[in-house]
């Protein structure tokens, strides 16, 4: 979404699973290889022109150096310094779970 910061993802395919489609996705995104953990939270958003249904997962890191292939740039951060970055709207859900997930800091 333009200029702002996304976790990587993207579009479910025909005949996929929506693990597949995040080992998939972050492999062209990022050209890693994950494994996909459980499911963190599904949250519908209507944005003001679509609506979205985004089905988030824990993943953990396997092999690979991170590059950005299909997007300006790539950034590892921790949860404080999620702060610092303008997501879309929906995904203040997500981020406000992870960081109520963990201890305090
Ligand atoms: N990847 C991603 N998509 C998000 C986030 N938050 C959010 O609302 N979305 C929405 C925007 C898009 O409508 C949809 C995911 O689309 P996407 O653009 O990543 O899909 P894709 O990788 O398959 O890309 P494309 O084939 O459409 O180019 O979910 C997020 O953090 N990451
Ligand atoms: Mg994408």
């Amino acid at each position: 979404m333009g200029g702002l910061w996304e976790f990587p993802g993207g579009k479910i395919e025909p005949n996929e699973t929506i693990k597949e489609c995040i080992k998939r996705e972050i492999k062209e995104e990022l050209g890693i290889e994950i494994l996909v953990r459980e499911s963190l939270i599904t949250i519908e958003h209507q944005y003001p022109k679509f609506k979205v249904t985004l089905f988030v997962h824990h993943c953990q890191y396997l092999q690979g150096t991170p590059q950005a292939i299909e997007c300006e740039e790539v950034r590892w951060v921790n949860l404080l310094e999620l702060d610092k970055y303008t997501f879309p709207e929906a995904n203040y859900e997500i981020i406000n779970l992870l960081k109520s997930s963990v201890q305090k800091y």
